[in-house]
């Protein structure tokens, strides 16, 4: 299991949703890269519900109006010591409320393992789409309204042996005799299978039966309540107070710096940093466009220099997003101290906009999760930091901001634009970052977007961009020889960023990035278009 980043204070520190009264559905997270998803696909319902650990104790959760509780994936195997385990009062709490529960594989599997069924390391992974086939005649409500097959995505190793006595069994696939299995009047369901994923074309389905049908949740939860929640809570939590902003222009903090603008106005003190890995222009765009159409009270920092001085020789992508993010903060910081002598107001607190899957990438957030890479604003973030985080959005993803966004009338363009990392071109321009080197990236970038623009191409897509290769290869050029760097464009389809397939772009439109890059752009001889989906790869290059 991967060890807990050294920042787990940034927990206690940072601020999300938070609502204790509503009646909720609780999962409990094992790990999985996809519990959040399963939030996400229940709030789409409209129905409020928090996630847990699934170490969470029976006097915590029992706290809550538990409508119902969903056990997610994870990356253990239940036979394996020191997996982890909902604890035996959390269980009696279950039946003693007769909540439902429905487990998605590690669930499923922990489930099984619970009530006396056989868990075993399975002879062959199943790992993608998979047909699901209803067991004959069977009328599991679980499946109410669907088909007797349909396509679902596993991603998985263990397999259930021999199902729990009093549960049955619903559906399979070729591979797995029990991939749903159902104890009715306990009010439990196991599904191997992950249904919270888009690649799950009927998972809202089952998930609806579960949460709705079955479970009788409340249908009630809407996004915009969300935005007056936050501007309550934040203006009781800052009082007359002031708070600093990390503002990007990025759809996360623009929407994030609007609701803060909306709760304490000229109080928010937003700040730009140009780390010199920005888009070409951006600093520019950014402040006349949060300025002008947002009232968003920003200002910029030119630390270009610095941050290159410090990436100097830096070859390593965790190095580089830990030098960013720490750098990004020293600078929060000393904006802090610049605004206190200046105007003689002190902030405590600093605003991200920070998403729900730079979290879970980053550090083990509730369940015993992976981690993958260190987003700058989570993972890289000094222990000695002294302000405070307020973070609206960590428990969302991006397209719940979205349409958080357009709820509170903030314009298409800011809040349909592609995501930019915020450790930017540094870890775009693989290899050592230069000015040189961000140059060239920056004019490939321009060209390959405006295409994508001038094509129609730009909104179907969820994120395109340039990377620049450490390599160099050979060419011919007007019957001379050159050696120059190769650049790849990846262009993305995904709505929540935690899976994503690579975007068939049309090659006429390819042809003609191909050969304006190539001629524009001095230094870029070569052009790839990378056809890798997440999993297993990920969107950024490093
Ligand atoms: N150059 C920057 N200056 C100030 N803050 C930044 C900068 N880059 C990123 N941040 C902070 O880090 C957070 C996370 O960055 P991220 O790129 O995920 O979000 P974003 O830039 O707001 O939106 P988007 O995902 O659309 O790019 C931002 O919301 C912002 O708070
Ligand atoms: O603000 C950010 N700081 C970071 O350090 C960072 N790393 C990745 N990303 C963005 O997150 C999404 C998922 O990216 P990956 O598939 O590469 O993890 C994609 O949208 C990435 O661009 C980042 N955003
Ligand atoms: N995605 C999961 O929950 C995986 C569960 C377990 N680790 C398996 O391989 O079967
Ligand atoms: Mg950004």
């Amino acid at each position: 299991m991967a060890p807990q980043a050294e920042t787990s204070e940034y927990l206690e520190q940072s601020s999300g949703l938070n609502n204790l009264d509503r009646p909720q559905v609780a999962i409990l997270d094992f790990g999985s890269q996809y519990s959040h998803l399963i939030a996400r696909r229940v709030r789409e319902l409209n129905v409020y519900c928090e996630l847990y650990s699934c170490l969470v104790s029976a006097e915590d959760l029992g706290k809550h109006k538990i409508t119902a509780i969903i056990l997610s994936g994870g990356p253990s195997s239940v036979y394996d010591e020191g997996s982890p385990h909902v604890s035996p009062e959390v269980w009696k709490l279950i039946d003693e409320r007769n909540i439902p529960v429905l487990g998605i594989c590690y669930g499923l599997q922990e489930m099984a393992h619970v009530f006396g069924g056989t868990v075993a390391a399975g002879l062959k992974h199943e790992y993608g789409k998979s047909i699901v086939k209803r067991t004959e005649g069977c009328k599991s409500k679980i499946f109410d309204g669907m088909p007797e097959e349909f396509q679902m995505w596993m991603s998985h190793g263990d397999k259930l042996t021999k199902i729990p006595d009093g549960f049955a069994p619903v559906a399979c696939t070729d591979n797995a005799e029990f991939v749903t299995i159902e104890h009715a009047e306990k009010r439990m369901w196991g599904l191997q299978f992950h249904p919270e994923v888009t690649h799950s074309p009927l998972g809202k389905s089952i998930l609806e039966n579960f949460v709705i049908k079955i479970a009788g949740a409340k249908p009630d939860w809407v996004m915009k309540d969300y935005a007056n929640e936050f501007i309550e809570e934040v203006r009781k939590k800052v009082g007359d107070g002031h708070v600093m902003g990390a503002v990007s222009g990025g759809v996360d903090s623009t929407v994030a710096a609007v609701l803060m603008t909306r709760a304490i106005g000229d109080r928010f003190h937003a700040v730009l940093v140009d780390n010199g890995c920005l888009r070409q222009d951006e600093a520019k765009n950014v402040l006349k466009r949060m300025r002008d159409d947002c009232h968003v009270n920003l200002r910029c920092v030119d630390a270009s220099d610095r941050f290159l001085g410090l990436l100097k020789g830096v070859t390593d992508p965790e190095k580089k997003r830990k030098i960013i993010g720490g750098t990004f903060i020293e600078i929060f910081q000393e904006e802090a101290n610049r605004i206190e002598s200046e105007l003689g107001v002190k902030c405590e607190y600093l605003l991200q906009g920070t998403l729900y899957p730079d979290v879970i990438e980053s550090i083990s957030y509730k369940g015993p999760s992976a981690i993958i890479k260190t987003h700058h604003n989570v993972g890289g973030l000094p222990a000695s930091m002294s302000l405070k985080l307020i973070e609206p959005m960590r428990e969302l993803f991006k397209d719940e901001v979205r349409e958080l966004g357009m709820a509170m009338g903030i314009d298409e363009d800011s809040v349909w634009r592609h995501p930019f990392p915020g450790p930017g071109l540094a870890i775009r321009i693989l290899g050592e970052v230069t000015a040189e080197r961000v140059k060239i990236l920056q004019q490939a970038d321009k060209i390959v977007i405006d295409e994508l623009r001038s094509s129609g191409h730009y909104r179907k897509i969820g994120q395109a961009f340039v990377v620049l290769l450490p390599c160099k290869t050979v060419g011919v050029m007007g019957d001379c020889r050159t050696y120059e760097n190769v650049a790849s464009v990846r262009c993305v389809e995904t709505t929540d960023y935690m899976t994503a397939d690579f975007y068939h772009l049309p090659y006429d439109v390819l042809a003609t990035m191909s050969s304006r890059v190539i001629n524009e752009v001095r230094g870029i001889n070569r052009l790839c278009y990378d056809i890798s989906s997440k999993p297993p790869a990920t969107i950024e290059w490093e």
